[in-house]
């Protein structure tokens, strides 16, 4: 929170636009940038993160709103940046993970999101779907759980007999067991006949495959505020491709952003979004027990059971550039961080 050198909002509206601020690949310098703003945000995100968030719409809001993002030199002692406000990072290797925790030892008042353990647990298909199955959501109206799944650390030739003794039902999706970021951990198969398991290639989750009307549910997470976009899936398996299809498909890249079905003429009973009140309990669960403000949550609707839903897949920050007016709530959200911190300054907290 910057106290001293404060621009009021009056002075930023006049204000001329740096052109500098406008291009995402050439963020504001350090130290200039923080002597205007009253809160600095320091990230660490990928090339490809930095071009789909950092907009020139959220650049400029930000900078009405006194908020100014600085590219984080890695190589450098953080220390000798900044001074942040809050940090925004998503960064896997296990250097950046040890670096910003021996940083945040040292300034504990800067607000890191999200904590790296808690993000560790979402770059695995297995941990991440963890807390869903303890949560208990479900109600009278309506039912929250996960697909059955199964993990295979090795030994593809052990498939068939481990999918038996678990007892999970064809058609299998195959997904790797690691998301890391790269293009290969969104390589999925499905998997029609036992005989073709021993064909796939761990470490792998084996999810049971859900029929669900060929409509996903992107719900977006950024701290309390909930959003949620309808996205084409995978189209229903029946019986007869069951019968029909043997072997290992590899699956196309589905649900991105390119598959938007918001203004689709879909079936009503497939195109309803859940339940705001379910959503919102959901939320607030996962945000407390993945210790995580910025995430997403890929949710289906079981077709022919209307209150079932499934989720499938959490990501830790996701691709906020396509969710409609994320500029305004990703700000809100900074500012409200700013607030709560520049309060508890006030009490002396
Ligand atoms: O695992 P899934 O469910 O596919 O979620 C993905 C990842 O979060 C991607 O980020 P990353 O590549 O960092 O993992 C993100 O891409 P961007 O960060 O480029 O936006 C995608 O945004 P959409 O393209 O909006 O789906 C989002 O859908
Ligand atoms: N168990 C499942 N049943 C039906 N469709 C699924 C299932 N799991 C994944 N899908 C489909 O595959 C897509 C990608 O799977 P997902 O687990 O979200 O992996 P990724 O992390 O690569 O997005 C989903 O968006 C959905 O369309
Ligand atoms: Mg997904
Ligand atoms: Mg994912």
């Amino acid at each position: 929170m910057r106290l001293h050198g404060d621009v009021s909002d009056d002075e930023e509206e006049g204000a001329v636009m740096d052109p500098a601020l406008l291009s995402p690949s050439s963020p504001p310098a350090g130290a200039a940038a923080a002597a205007a703003s009253r809160l600095v945000v320091g990230y660490a995100l990928t090339k490809k993160k930095v071009k789909s968030f950092l907009q020139p719409k959220l650049l400029l809001l930000a900078r009405k709103k006194g908020i100014s993002f600085i590219s984080i030199d890695e190589t450098h002692p953080l220390s000798e940046q900044g001074p942040f406000d809050i940090i925004l990072h998503k960064k896997t290797s296990k250097e950046w993970q040890r670096f910003l925790e021996d940083y945040h030892e040292v300034h504990p008042e800067v607000t890191v999101l999200d904590p790296p353990n808690a993000i560790e647990h979402l770059n695995n298909r297995q941990s991440m779907l963890e807390e869903v199955a303890d949560l208990n959501l479900s109600s009278f109206y309506e039912e929250v759980c996960t697909p059955r799944q199964l993990v295979i650390m090795k030994d593809p030739s052990s498939i068939p007999t481990a999918v038996a003794m678990a007892g999970l039902t064809l058609p299998l999706v195959a997904k790797p067991l690691v998301v890391d970021g790269t293009s290969k951990s969104h390589e999925l198969s499905l998997a029609y006949d036992e005989a073709s398991l021993p064909m796939l290639d761990p470490p792998l989750v084996l999810q049971e495959f859900v029929n669900h009307g060929g409509i996903l549910f992107k719900v977006y997470i950024i701290g309390e505020a909930i959003q949620v976009v309808r996205r084409f899936s995978l189209p229903d398996v029946n019986t007869y491709d069951l019968l029909n299809n043997v072997g290992i498909y590899r699956l196309p890249r589905v649900s991105c952003a390119a598959a938007s079905a918001d203004h689709a003429d879909l079936d009503p009973r497939i195109a309803e979004l859940p339940p705001r009140p379910l959503l919102e309990k959901l939320g607030r669960e996962l945000r407390g027990r993945l210790g995580l403000r910025l995430f997403n949550i890929d949710m289906i609707r079981e077709l022919g059971a209307n209150d079932r839903y499934y989720i499938i897949d959490i990501n830790y920050f996701p691709g906020y550039g396509k969710m409609p007016g994320y500029e305004h709530i990703f700000t809100d959200f900074l500012q409200s961080l700013g607030q709560n911190k520049y309060q508890r300054c006030l009490s002396g907290g």
